[in-house]
């Protein structure tokens, strides 16, 4: 038999908890309300996306306690950076800080954290420092950090290059992030390598709803054949006129017919 350290062996299940066995994950956000506008509906629209289990959802302090119920069988991951209602998207400037402790989190039943990273921005020593003292932080009880790494661009006019979004979730990993969220650059075999390039898991972020479910599923299925994790969708799937089957046919696009 083999052992390993207690953290150690907390991270691991915490991991598993976020994962399915193949190591492919639908995260589905429902964080927005917090700091980019408009947010997910409360209710029902809850309860049906929980219905869909997802394997994890990215959520706010208030709807990890108000639904912990509807998502037990799911992953918590926590959102621990805001506190401004202006960070969005593209952010003019960094007014993010650290709202939670690692300790606060472990008590709301949080299996991962989740947390912006901006590299390449202005300011981005703001957002990568916070970033490195929470994985050093979340390190010491076993509980793993998701990094969002948006790239700012490194001074260039055009941010979201292949080799930008590779960059910023390879920076993310380096300062020890367990899990990387990031957007796809451009078509899904672009992921194959932002992808190749980072030594921890990849998922990709949804963006802006679409027109299409068929699309937003082909997506899914091509950032897992570029090698991604899995994807971590939010307006799209809350957004969508029947949650429920939605995470369904997410959760069958990344982790195969059984799952759906
Ligand atoms: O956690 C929040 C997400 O970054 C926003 O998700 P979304 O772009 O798929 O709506």
């Amino acid at each position: 038999m083999q052992y390993t350290s207690a953290v150690g062996a907390g991270k691991l299940r915490r991991l598993r908890r976020v994962f399915g066995d193949d190591g492919r994950s639908v995260f589905v956000a429902i964080d927005h309300a917090a700091y980019m506008g408009e947010g997910p509906p409360l209710g029902e629209p809850m309860r049906e996306i929980a219905a869909g289990r997802p394997d994890g959802v990215l959520a706010t302090w208030h709807l990890a306690r108000a639904y912990a119920g509807e998502f037990a069988r799911s992953g918590l991951v926590l959102r621990v950076d805001g506190g401004s209602s202006e960070i969005g998207e593209f952010p003019a400037g960094d007014t993010s800080s650290i709202l939670y402790t690692v300790e606060e989190a472990l008590k709301v039943g949080a299996d991962c954290l989740v947390m912006l990273g901006f590299p390449g921005a202005p300011d981005e020593e703001k957002s990568l420092t916070r970033l490195a003292r929470v994985c050093a932080e979340a390190e010491t009880v076993g509980l793993p950090v998701m990094a969002e790494m948006i790239p700012g661009g490194w001074g260039r006019a055009v941010p979201w290059t292949v080799e930008n979004v590779a960059r910023a979730a390879r920076i993310g990993a380096e300062l020890g992030a367990d899990i990387i969220k990031t957007m796809c650059p451009g078509p899904p075999e672009e992921f194959a390598a932002v992808a190749e390039a980072c030594p921890v898991p990849v998922v990709a972020l949804g963006g802006p709803k679409m027109d299409n479910e068929d699309e937003l599923v082909a997506v899914a299925k091509g950032i897992v054949a570029a090698g991604g994790a899995g994807v971590a969708f939010g307006r799209n799937v809350w957004g969508a006129e029947k949650p429920r089957q939605l995470v369904e046919r997410l959760r069958e696009a990344v982790h195969g017919p059984e799952a759906g």
